[in-house]
Parts: structure tokens; sequence; C-alpha cells
């Protein structure tokens, strides 16, 4: 990861990656302002009829050289163009009229912007059964007992089936996944059928391993009824290739991969572009943070003309937008509620802990949840450890399981097997703690998360929003404790000061992104050396300042601490 760049991409550039960003923006299909200016309010791009043996425009293939035995797209046959079938509602959506629709999107806490000129939006929809959605899928999402959609999928699934690019911004736990696999799912079915050397028609791009495998199940959990026409594949580094190069030839109609892998899947030859019409990159700021762009960029600037991109996170720094303002087809810019801003359905505690303290709190933490269960009170509810490195995530394991406090670690310096071990043990509650580096931040969706300890806090405000995300979901009620030592001492601020926003129903979002961590680095070090000096930064906390004897069995532990504190160090949590 890091610093890759696709050698091709070299090539065109005679430069390294900052050149990619550079790049310019992907040819623009002229059928495609046209058929949205044709068909006004609804903005779809054309229905399966009008599409089929159209000529100009297709055959987006990409740029990547590709094995002659590779299932690239067979020469003398001519590329098949993404169909957009047209959005048609229910009856009862269709007769809503300006003021109910404003009224829906004000109940349901759902900003909508729509590019200046740009046809409106659709309406947000309030029931799966007004969507317009396949029996398949309608029939699948009753068997996942998805009741009403929340509201990103109450405004963002009307949005993305009627064909239109969206930014979606909503909160941790807010159901974001469905909202964009859902349209896929439709998206699919809409398309006339993969013919062998076919690649898949829906992409989804996701920073984590984990996080793709989630996304995957859910797509598999509502095209169950379609499973034949809806194939799906997971490309994700940490295996052998062999297994998805098979899959990958033998044709799927929907990928989810982490771009480092998806890329050299491409270049192999053992799939391509030619057929993607509908794109998602999920919790895309990560993906940027990463290093990812340039596989990210690659992708874009190889699409077919026709096709659509979907762009969500829960939060969104000004990076973002620069991605979305160069591939992204005026966007309608979707906000549900608090965006950017930790959940309101977490409770936050922030203690104040030197380093070497640290271990024996949060075993003392830990083990007071035991004991009430043991007592028999509520069982211990299944808890995430954050902490800083890789390192540290195994000596804290070996810490807790010292303590009979059953615990399993993730982070990249796992094989793939024992990550996926982990979260089983850790999903299926035989280890009630996981212990982890912020490759668990994002995305992960684990039933019965009531607690999040970030034992060393984050380095950025968003990375503390996704973590604590990790409880407080799908509207139920979750806890997050983090202890804070000086050098957090601008991050705790920052997360006070949202915390005060919150509670007076201030929505305004927080300044994320490099930007902000360059802010953030200069305001850090300007505190600390206020603390040195001691003109001031005395950070008040919830729980008081508990001074607390550290036994002879930490001291180890709180001795790597410190010698790794560096800045930088947080780097090294994340491999995908
Ligand atoms: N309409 C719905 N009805 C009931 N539960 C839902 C609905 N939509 C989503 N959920 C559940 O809510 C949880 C969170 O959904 P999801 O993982 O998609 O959130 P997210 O917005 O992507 O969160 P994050 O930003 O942390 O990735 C999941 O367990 C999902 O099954």
């Amino acid at each position: 990861m890091g610093g890759y760049v696709p050698p091709h991409l070299r090539n065109k550039t005679g430069a390294g990656a900052g050149d990619a960003g550079s790049a310019p923006p992907p040819p623009r299909s002229s059928s495609f302002g046209d058929l949205r200016s044709r068909d006004g309010g609804g903005g779809s791009r054309g229905g399966w009829g009008d599409d089929r043996g159209s000529g100009g425009g297709g055959g987006g293939g990409g740029s990547f050289a590709r094995r002659a035995d590779g299932p690239a797209p067979r020469a003398g046959r001519g590329p098949i163009e993404a169909t957009f079938a047209p959005y048609d509602p229910s009856d009862r959506v269709k007769a809503l009229n300006e003021d109910q629709i404003a009224d829906i999107k004000q109940r349901l806490n759902v900003m909508v912007e729509v590019p200046e000129g740009e046809p409106e939006a659709a309406a947000p929809v309030e029931s799966f059964r007004d969507m317009n959605l396949h029996e398949n899928i309608l029939a699948d999402i009753t068997a996942h007992k998805y009741e009403t959609p929340t509201p990103i999928q109450a405004q963002g699934i009307p949005v993305a089936l009627s064909g239109r690019d969206i930014l979606g911004c909503a909160e941790t736990g807010s159901g974001k996944t469905a909202s964009f696999a859902i349209p896929m799912i439709q998206f699919c079915l809409n398309q006339p059928p993969l013919r062998p050397g076919d690649g898949p028609m829906g992409l989804v791009l996701a920073p984590t391993r984990e996080l793709a495998q989630q996304i995957d199940k859910e797509v598999a959990a509502f095209g169950q009824s379609s499973r034949r026409s809806v194939r799906t594949c997971i490309v994700v580094g940490g295996v052998q290739m062999h297994e998805q190069r098979h899959e990958l030839r033998a044709g799927v109609e929907v990928v989810v991969a982490t771009p480092g892998r998806f890329i050299d899947h491409l270049q192999q030859g053992n799939t391509n572009l030619a057929r993607v019409g509908y794109v998602v990159l999920d919790e895309a700021d990560r993906m940027l943070d990463m290093g990812f762009e340039p596989q990210i960029r690659e992708v874009l600037q190889n699409l077919p003309p026709r096709h659509q991109t979907l762009l969500f996170s829960a939060t969104m720094p000004p990076e973002i937008e620069g991605l979305a303002s160069q591939y992204l087809v005026k966007p309608i810019k979707v906000k549900v509620g608090k965006v950017s801003v930790p959940t309101a359905n977490v409770s936050q505690t922030l203690e104040r802990a030197e380093e070497r303290q640290k271990p024996e709190l949060l075993v003392a933490l830990l083990q007071e949840e035991m004991d009430v269960a043991t007592r028999g009170g509520p069982e211990m509810p299944l808890t995430i450890v954050f902490v800083e490195r890789k390192t540290r995530c195994d000596e804290v394991v070996q810490l807790l399981q010292g303590e009979n406090i059953p615990a399993a670690s993730l982070h990249g310096g796992l094989s793939q097997w024992e990550r996926e071990t982990s979260l089983k043990d850790f999903s299926e509650g035989r280890a009630r703690v996981l212990v982890a580096t912020d490759v668990a931040s994002r995305g992960l969706d684990v039933k019965g998360i009531g607690h999040v300890i970030n034992m060393d806090l984050p380095r950025a405000f968003e990375d503390y929003v996704h973590r604590i995300g990790r409880t407080g979901r799908a509207g139920t009620r979750g806890r997050a404790t983090s202890f804070f030592s000086d050098r957090d001492a601008f991050l705790v601020s920052q997360i006070k000061t949202a915390l005060a926003e919150l509670e007076r129903g201030n929505t305004a979002a927080f300044q994320m992104g490099k930007e902000a961590r360059r802010q953030e680095k200069e305001l850090a070090a300007k505190f600390r050396s206020d603390l040195k000096l001691g003109t001031g930064g005395v950070i008040a906390t919830e729980s008081g300042t508990a001074a607390v004897k550290v036994d002879a069995k930490y001291a180890h532990m709180a001795a790597a601490t410190l010698a790794a504190s560096k800045a930088g160090a947080a780097d090294a949590a994340w491999d995908d």
C-alpha cells in the first residue's frame, strides 16, 4: 500500500504517486447529460430497451495490460453499456407535493443538496415497498428483518435507484451499507446477463478486509433470492490470489474489494472494468488516508463512460469533496443528522491516565463488569479496546488473559486466518474483549458491542468518531471510555467541544482531514509547551484524576508504550 503506483500510471505520467492526483478527470459520456436533461424530474439515465444496441460510448475497458489468456472482453464483440432503468416509485410517493416532501425530510433529519441547474433529487421514501424494488429484494429485506428504512436508506436508496451519483454522509451505525447495497442488486438485476469474460457490474471498494467481508455478507443477504443472477466475490489481501482469480474469471456480478488487491487482479487480467456501471467507495476518506488514492483514481479513470458512483462515509473531510468533484457527476449530497461528530447514542467518558497507569485501569474497568455478571447482573458487554500499535494489541491481550478476561486481538500484523478467528470469537461472544488497532475502527458491525475503550486515543478526531461508533448502532445505546494523557490534550478539547455542541443540539460538522490534522498537530505542540511552562492546559474530566499505583507486573508495558508513542506510530496499525 502506501506509495504504490500502478506501472501503467507511472508510464502515463512519467512520475510517482503525486502525479496520479493531477491526472485529468475521466471522460464523460455525452449521452449522459442529454439523458438527464431529457427525463426532467426523475433524473434517470434511460431504460433497458432504449439502451440496448445503442452504439456510442461503451468500451471503457481500462488501460490495464492484460494477459492473453485473461478474461478481458473478447475481441470481435461489442461492449455492453450499463442500463439505467427508470425509477418508478409507488403512486403514493409520486403524489407527494413539495411541502409533504419537505416534511418527511425534516422528520428524518435529512438534508439534500442538488447541484445548481440539475433536476430535483428523488423524494425520500419511508417504506421499502414504495421504492420500486424487485420482488426478490423485497423478500430478502423481509427475511433480513428490516421493517422500515433508516433515514439514509429512505433518501439514499431512491436517489441511487434514479441513477444519480451520491455523496452520502450519515452517522456511524445508521445503515449506510444497505443504502448502497440494495440499489446495487437492483442495478445488477436490470443488466443484460454476463457473458464469458465479462467483469463485474457492481464494484464496492472499502478500506479493510473485515469491512469488505461485512459488506459482501450484506450484499449476499439482500441478493439471496437472486443469487443465481447476482453472484458476489470478495477480493481482499492476506489470502491466496488463486481462489479469487478462479471466481473472478468464472464471472461474478458484484465484487467487494480492498483497492490494492483489486488492482492486482486487474493488472493480472483476472477481471476488467468494461461492465462496471455501479461503483461504491465506502469509507472513502479512510482509503485516501491509507494511501489508496492512486488505486482509486486508477479505477475511476478507467470506468466505462456510463456509470454511477456513490461515495459514503460518516465523516467527510475536504479531501473527499476534492475527489468527488473530479469523479462524481453532479452528485446529490445526502446528509443525515449530525455528521462528522460522535454519535449521540454513546455516552462518553474521558479519564485521565498516565501511560504507566493504563494497564491497571483497564483491567479494573473490565473486571468490574465481569464481577457484575458473576453476581447475577447483566452479562459483560462485548467490548472493543483500541490501542495505538499492533504489538501493544498482543501485549494487552496477554495481560487480559492473565487476569482471566477472555480477549482476542485484531490488527494488520496477524494472518488472515488469525484475523478471522479473532473476529469470530468476538462476535460469537467467546472473547468478550477485542483488543484492536484502528483496523477495526471503520464499519465493523458486531451485534452486542456495548463498550468501546480507547486505551490509547487516536491522533485524529475522525478516528475517534468512527471508533466509538462501533457501539450505539442501529438506534441502540452504547458507552465509550477514553484514557487520555497530556499528549492527547488537543483531541480531548475537541471531544469536549463536540459533546457540548451535541448537547446543545448543534449539527455543525467539525473540521476534518489533512488540514485539520496539521492544525491539530500545531495546537497540540503548543498545548504541550504551555503545560511545561505551566501556563494552562488543565483538562477537567468526568471521572477525576484518580492516582493509581502501577503494579510491577505492568511496568514493562508502560515503558514500551512511552518508547513508541512518537508521532507516526499509529500509521503502523493499517496495512491493508
Ligand atoms: N432498515 C433497517 N432496519 C433495521 N436494522 C437496520 C436497518 N438498516 C441497517 N440496520 C442495521 O444497523 C446496523 C448498522 O448498519 P451499517 O453497518 O450499515 O451502518 P453504517 O452506517 O455503515 O455504519 P458505519 O459508519 O459505522 O460503517 C447493522 O447491524 C444493520 O444490520
